[in-house]
């Protein structure tokens, strides 16, 4: 694949988190289907926070293909897999319970590594190079869909500001011991992962995310983790937010439509 200048952010706001959720199953169904008709398969990366509840809006509605659905994390934190801080817990809980997505088809970090974070992120990146090296022969992983929250200190997956593995540019997982958001031992997708993405979307809502928001989409330049996020063209970003927290933007918001 030719990748080239990365392409403008998308920006939706819905009046209320409910109309986000449906708009955003909606807009998933749709990546997922054109994902299946490419390359019979569909790769999607989750993050922990409030996303993963997000996506029970998907459950019971048709034409998803869960067979053909392939699950990574953005970010995880390096606890085992049935702590209450994983990530995997987390959408085992409120979302795989609840889907037929093959349990082979779902990649946690390994839980024989948790106390070793080189060897935790370099066993994530071997995952990834399965999926992707193998299968695509990529030079980079390209996943059909990122899926990121934002902190309120514009962090999104494990990429926090200020933070040297802001500029990681060799590896695809790397690891971090000191989050300011705990727990502080976690691995993440990096840069080289997020930005090769075919489509990353970001799920943000509730007035306590507007400072950050304007801050993001209308000062980049202050490079904010989140503001960093600009996949490679053809590759896209999108915003979904709800209108509480688009409350501060100034950047020009674009009509929903699939
Ligand atoms: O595992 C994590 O901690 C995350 O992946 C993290 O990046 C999260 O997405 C943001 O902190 C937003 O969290 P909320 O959606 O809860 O605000």
């Amino acid at each position: 694949m030719v990748f080239g200048p990365p392409q403008d952010p998308i920006l939706y706001s819905f009046p209320s988190p409910n109309n986000l959720i449906d708009a955003l199953a909606s807009f998933v169904i749709k990546v997922q289907k054109d994902s299946i008709e490419k390359k019979g398969r569909f790769t999607i990366a989750l993050s922990g926070g409030s996303l993963p509840k997000q996506l029970n809006s998907l459950i019971g509605k048709p034409g998803l293909k869960w067979d053909l659905w392939h699950v990574y994390y953005a970010d995880e934190r390096a606890v085992p897999l049935d702590h209450p801080d994983s990530n995997h817990k987390l959408c085992s809980d409120v979302f795989y319970s609840k889907v037929p997505i093959p349990v082979q088809n779902i990649h946690p970090i390994d839980p024989n590594y948790l106390d070793d974070l080189d060897e935790l992120s370099d066993a994530y990146e071997q995952e990834l190079i399965r999926e992707f090296a193998m299968k695509d022969s990529a030079r980079y992983p390209v996943f059909d869909l990122i899926l990121l929250g934002m902190g309120p200190d514009g962090h999104t997956a494990s990429l926090f500001p200020g933070h040297e593995l802001l500029s990681e540019e060799d590896r695809w997982v790397a690891w971090i011991d000191d989050a300011p958001k705990p727990p502080p031992r976690r691995i993440t997708l990096t840069y080289l992962v997020i930005n090769h993405a075919a489509r990353v979307a970001f799920v943000a809502a509730g007035a306590e995310k507007a400072d950050t928001l304007h801050t993001v989409l209308d000062k980049p330049e202050e490079g904010l983790p989140a503001s960093r996020v600009r996949p490679a063209s053809p590759g896209q970003v999108f915003w979904f937010v709800d209108d509480a927290a688009s409350s501060k933007v100034q950047y020009q918001r674009a009509q929903f439509k699939l």
